[in-house]
């Protein structure tokens, strides 16, 4: 599916999805305990491969009619030997944290995903699970899946660079508590995303497991069990979030843009909020009613380093697009490492519709104000986010935009086109 997206203004109060990255953790924190209900969970294309994962190993995930809640009966911290092969789809995520799972059972595990799951880095991952004694193979010998992953191990201390992915931190974390002698990460260089490893410690504790951050990395203790946290309540996702933000700051009028859903919590991707201001947009977050408003206003570049925040990258570029002046944004080189390469996807893209873009390994380099952005049709590189800050574009270029793969959206925010049109986006469906 296509969606053709003309300069239009939007208003109006919307609310964004659930958070994938705590859904995800909690479906499998859930998996590991005997049970637990998950309320307003994500279900996503993504999110289902991680439910499918835990019915793989033994345990069983009703969804309710609405989806607004899961009931999980757990695996009970030992994972039975899939029957199949697990598709884990788009889903980095789940890829690595059920790599790490599939390392607890007796016999081995076959995971694979689609093309861009499988040119996705998995080589730490599988390198740590062999320093703990487990089996870990790529099919092809290059790091990719299709994996092979056997085991059981039983925890131990393994080193891993940091720069890569920090899924892989989270996966090891998420199984070591349920090891005999628990893991010991010691990190070989910087973490990258490290927020997202904030969040696996929250949902961790949340299911009464006990995981820490040490000087050398993060340790967790073996022999732990999984509690049932009932209900275990999903908060929003600002990376979804990102993006009704951007609409709202580039084209939301005086009337603007109130997010709901937006509680704070340890997702990094809120840093949007900061962003937007640093930029200049009219925007407040009202956090204890978990609302963010935000009207359109003239917007100027800003250094935005995002280390901490990789998924908001396609978000800022296309704000660095329509705002006057430089936008740089450093310490990106692990966005490459993404469903596609985010980094030159956005760059190809933007310039495409008229923008100046200068790309280096780990910066991304938007010339506002430069030129107008002009409608074209743009590739949406079969990646949700590359697609969702492209139609962000489309709402203030000139004419029609036709953002193409646009049914990617299913992977985190399978409604953003719904929403959008809702907050008045003049858009069209249609087959290709
Ligand atoms: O753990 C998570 O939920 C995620 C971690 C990040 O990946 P990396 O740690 O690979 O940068 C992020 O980009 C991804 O969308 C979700
Ligand atoms: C990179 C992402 O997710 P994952 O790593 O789970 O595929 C994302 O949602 O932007």
């Amino acid at each position: 599916m296509d969606v053709d997206i003309t300069r239009s203004r939007v208003g109006g109060r919307a609310r964004a999805p659930p958070s994938k990255s705590y859904t995800h953790r909690a479906i499998l924190a859930a998996g590991y305990s005997d049970g637990a209900v998950v309320s307003d969970p994500l279900v996503s294309a993504d999110t289902r491969a991680t439910m499918r994962s835990v019915e793989a190993f033994g345990g069983q995930v009703d969804r309710a009619e609405d989806d607004r809640r899961l009931d999980i009966d757990g695996f009970g911290g030992t994972p039975s030997v899939p029957a199949d092969v697990i598709d884990c789809a788009n889903s980095g995520t789940t890829t690595r944290i059920v790599t790490a799972c599939a390392a607890l059972a007796d016999g081995l595990t076959v995971l694979t995903g689609d093309a861009s799951l499988r040119s996705r880095p998995q080589g730490p991952l599988l390198d740590a699970i062999r320093q703990l004694g487990g089996r870990a193979e790529s099919t092809r010998a290059n790091g990719q899946a299709p994996l092979v992953v056997g085991g059981p191990i039983d925890g131990g201390t393994v080193s891993i660079p940091g720069d890569v992915s920090s899924q892989y931190i989270t996966a090891l974390l998420m199984a070591g508590a349920v090891t005999v002698d628990g893991v010991e990460i010691v990190l070989e260089t910087e973490l990258k995303s490290a927020p997202y490893v904030d969040i696996t410690l929250e949902v961790l504790a949340d299911f009464g497991i006990n995981a820490e951050e040490t000087e050398a990395g993060y340790r967790v203790p073996g022999g732990q069990r999984y509690e049932r946290p009932d209900p275990y309540a999903v908060p929003g996702d600002f990376s979804s979030m990102s993006y009704l933000l951007a609409a709202g700051a580039v084209a939301g009028g005086d009337e603007g843009v109130v997010v709901e859903g937006a509680r704070p919590s340890a997702q990094g991707d809120s840093a949007i909020v900061d962003v937007l201001e640093q930029m200049g947009a009219d925007i407040s977050w009202d956090r204890e009613a978990g609302e963010i408003t935000v009207r359109e206003s003239a917007l100027s570049g800003v250094e935005v380093d995002v280390g901490d925040t990789p998924d908001l990258l396609p978000t800022i570029a296309v704000l660095g697009a329509v705002a006057d002046g430089e936008t740089r944004i450093v310490n990106c080189e692990h966005v490459r490492y993404k469903e596609t390469d985010r980094v030159r996807a956005m760059a190809t893209e933007l310039e495409t519709l008229g923008a100046s873009v200068t790309e280096t390994q780990d910066t991304l380099t938007i010339h506002g104000g430069e030129s107008t952005l002009t409608g074209a049709s743009v590739a949406g590189h079969d990646d949700h986010r590359i697609v969702m800050s492209l139609a962000i574009a489309g709402l203030v270029a000139e004419g029609t935009t036709t953002v193409e793969g646009a049914d990617h959206v299913d992977v985190s925010f399978p409604g953003f086109f719904d929403v959008l049109y809702d907050l008045g986006a003049e858009l069209e469906e249609h087959e290709r």
